[in-house]
């Protein structure tokens, strides 16, 4: 079976990205799942694309094999853009999913349904050996809700309604949620290179 190493220690985007994988039967691994521990990379950039380099390039070090890297995050309208690149952090240090949606359902009291927009943003990285890394961009817009609502997904999912949906992304099974998530159309931009591993 093939094989890939995702430059992640998030079991939320993990999960979602077992699935993804699983139809171009790609076995995916993440840095929880090595048997050399990987430290926590510092994601020092302004940008998710920063990000997604920081983390693809220094893991593709490591090991000097292709890996694939995911910098995501929701950015609110209401809000100008944030928490954006700092969503894993909007609450503190301890990226902690709960307390990060409740600041954000906490700065967004009293504002109207017509101006609750917004998006989840994906930028993959593909750093392979000696080459130019690569980077794809997905979005998935939609509305934030007034409270949490679902028991599926991770982070920010069970505040975010996708556009056309009455149920929260954490409403929607995993299946449902890797038809429209924005880490769902980042990777169908890399299908090709994907395919060819
Ligand atoms: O599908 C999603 N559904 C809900 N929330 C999401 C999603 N995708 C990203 N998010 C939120 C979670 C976290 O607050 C931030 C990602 O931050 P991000 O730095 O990319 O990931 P992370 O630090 O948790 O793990 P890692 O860097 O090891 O991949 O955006
Ligand atoms: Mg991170």
């Amino acid at each position: 079976m093939k094989e890939l190493i995702i430059a992640t220690k998030n079991k939320g985007k993990m999960k979602d990205f077992i699935g993804l994988f699983e139809p171009f039967g790609i076995k995916v691994y993440s840095l929880s799942d090595l048997s050399e521990p990987v430290e926590d990379i510092e994601e020092t950039g302004t940008t998710f694309q920063e990000n997604a380099a920081i983390k693809a390039e220094a893991v593709c070090r490591m090991f000097n094999i292709p890996v694939i890297a995911d910098d995501s995050g929701i950015e609110i309208d209401a809000l100008n853009g944030a928490p954006g690149v700092y969503s894993a952090r909007y609450a503190g240090e301890a990226k902690d999913d709960l307390a990060n949606l409740e600041k954000v359902l906490d700065e967004l009291k009293g504002v109207p349904e017509e101006q609750r927009t917004g998006r989840f943003v994906c930028v993959l990285a593909i750093a392979q050996p000696g080459q130019k890394t690569i980077f794809k961009r997905g979005e998935c817009e939609g509305t934030i809700g007034d409270q949490a609502i679902g028991e599926h997904g991770f982070g920010y999912d069970p505040i975010f309604y996708p556009a056309g949906s009455s149920r929260t992304m954490a409403e929607l099974t995993l299946e449902e949620k890797n038809q429209i998530s924005h880490r769902k159309n980042a990777l169908d931009k890399i299908e090709n290179w994907v395919k060819q591993l």
